[in-house]
């Protein structure tokens, strides 16, 4: 039984090694079978092809690429949630690469997310608050929406439970832009 799963572990292992270059792992590690206990060698490989990543933005603590999908896949939390705090500025700064078209603004020592557009008509504008709002009362979280001059929409995110910004603002915004706006939007859109 442990010779099979010493060779089987020693292709996974030269599979890995090959392929994904995790560290090299000697096969004299105590290997566990029988148990239904994962080998230490097995969990060692997958530890070492964690590894790969493992020097990568933390995403919400866990070692993980953080991508716009990962983002509009994730659920606001309730903001009532006593551990909410704000999020430095340098944590802004990075999660806002994982939203395009949305800019950081400081607005009275307050940081919020915003974006604006040019909507076809006034109607198109609040057609457009409303596939929002659908969004953002499935999130739990809100935006503020504003129609200026008939047919510029501007949205600000911001946490006002917190005062400034937290990862829900972040997973609105990137569920925003996955909304297709197309019969809303001039063409002549604002970034
Ligand atoms: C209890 C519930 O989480 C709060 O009322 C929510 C509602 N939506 C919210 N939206 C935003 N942007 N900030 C908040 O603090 C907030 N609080």
């Amino acid at each position: 039984m442990i010779r099979t799963l010493r060779a089987r572990l020693y292709s996974v292992s030269k599979f890995h090694t090959h392929n994904a270059r995790v560290r090299s792992f000697s096969l004299s590690h105590k290997v566990y079978g029988g148990h239904g206990r994962s080998s230490s060698l097995i969990a060692g490989i997958l530890q070492g092809h964690k590894g790969l990543w493992s020097n990568k933005n933390s995403c919400n603590g866990i070692k993980s690429f953080c991508t716009a999908q990962d983002l509009s896949m994730k659920k606001c939390v309730p903001c009532s949630s006593k551990d909410l705090r704000p999020m430095t500025e340098d944590a802004a700064h990075q999660l806002i690469r994982q939203v395009p078209g949305w800019d950081l603004v400081n607005e009275g020592g307050k940081w919020k997310l915003h974006r604006s557009w040019k909507v076809k008509s006034f109607t198109k504008g609040l057609e457009f608050f409303q596939l929002v709002a659908n969004v953002a009362e499935g999130e739990g979280h809100h935006p503020d929406l504003h129609l200026v001059g008939w047919n510029n929409v501007k949205i600000d995110i911001w946490t006002h439970a917190v005062g400034g910004l937290t990862e829900n603002d972040f997973i609105l915004a990137a569920k925003i832009n996955g909304l297709d706006l197309h019969h809303v939007l001039s063409k002549k859109t604002a970034k």
